[in-house]
């Protein structure tokens, strides 16, 4: 499985938001995609997630243009694409409801009466696949707690193991951890590599670059909505190729930028950066 973008550009009211974005990912890895907030990585994950067709460019499955395919064969290669919101959007229900709401909207209608009847003779409605996603998110203590009674860094774990219980091939996660603690950007941190692990391909928009060393396979360095550079995590944090990279691993790029003409040393110009923390 590989999903791709193509040359992909997207732009709001006259703006341009991306340009000309080229970026894949593999099943089995985790693909971090970094870059100061307004640079354009929530538009990016939306095109892969196939919520909507790009200006130009084209998102491929295996080499597949989505947006040629029928709506119903574009349907069901979205049903292999789970993406986590920067706000995790719970229901006013238990966790378990919550974390089984994808998979049972997915369900045939028989599955959905079968497990109605399942839920009169009091089975429990957390399937196997639920039940897995909720314990690599630390949370099957709290399956029959309200999910909106829950913190803030435990909503995200259950966004994020609904997410998981669906079986995604891929896995969109846009900023899953900005303004959690340490213990919950560690649960989830471990929970996105155990879900590369089992063969999901992962995409995590983040602006954290120790996220992104902790986390990523591959890096791509998005700026001003231009990837400026792409490559194996030990490139982009060791030896980068473009200048625009280097400031921002070294988190002198805190703000999004606009900037042309780069992997010149020479020009060390620091008037068009922003270096003020967010
Ligand atoms: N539906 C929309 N309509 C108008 N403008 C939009 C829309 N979606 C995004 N934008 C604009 O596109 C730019 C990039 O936004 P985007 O959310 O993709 O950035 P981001 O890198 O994810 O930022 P953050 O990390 O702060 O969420 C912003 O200027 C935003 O206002």
């Amino acid at each position: 499985m590989t999903l791709s973008g193509d040359g992909l550009s997207m732009g709001f009211d006259g703006e341009l938001v991306l340009e000309g974005v080229s970026i894949d990912v593999d099943a089995g890895e985790v693909l971090t995609v970094v870059g100061p907030s307004g640079t354009g990585k929530t538009t990016l994950l939306r095109l892969l997630a196939g919520f909507h067709p790009p200006d130009a460019g084209t998102i491929a499955w295996d080499g597949t243009d989505v947006w040629a395919l029928s709506e119903s064969e574009r349907l069901s290669i979205r049903r292999g694409i789970s993406m986590v919101f920067q706000e995790p959007s719970l229901f006013n229900a238990t966790v378990a409801r919550n974390v089984t709401y994808g998979s049972r909207i997915r369900r045939s209608w028989r599955d959905r009466i079968r497990a109605q009847l399942d839920g009169l003779v009091g089975d429990s409605s957390l399937s196997e696949g639920a039940r897995s996603a909720l314990e690599v998110v630390g949370l099957t203590g709290k399956a029959d707690q309200n999910a909106l009674s829950l913190s803030g860094g435990e909503g995200q774990r259950v966004a994020f193991a609904r997410a998981m219980a669906v079986d995604p091939s891929v896995l969109l996660l846009d900023e899953p951890t900005s303004n959690l603690d340490p213990r919950n950007t560690a649960v989830l941190e471990e929970a996105v590599l155990r879900a590369r692990d089992r063969g999901v391909g992962v995409v995590v928009a983040t602006h954290d670059m120790h996220q992104a060393e902790r986390i990523s396979d591959r890096v791509a360095v998005l700026l001003a909505g231009e990837l400026v550079e792409r490559g194996p995590a030990a490139q982009i944090f060791e030896e980068p190729e473009d200048r625009r990279t280097k400031r921002f691993v070294d988190g002198e790029l805190m703000y999004d930028v606009e900037e042309t003409g780069e992997r010149d040393e020479s020009s060390e110009s620091h008037d068009a950066y922003s270096t003020a923390p967010r």
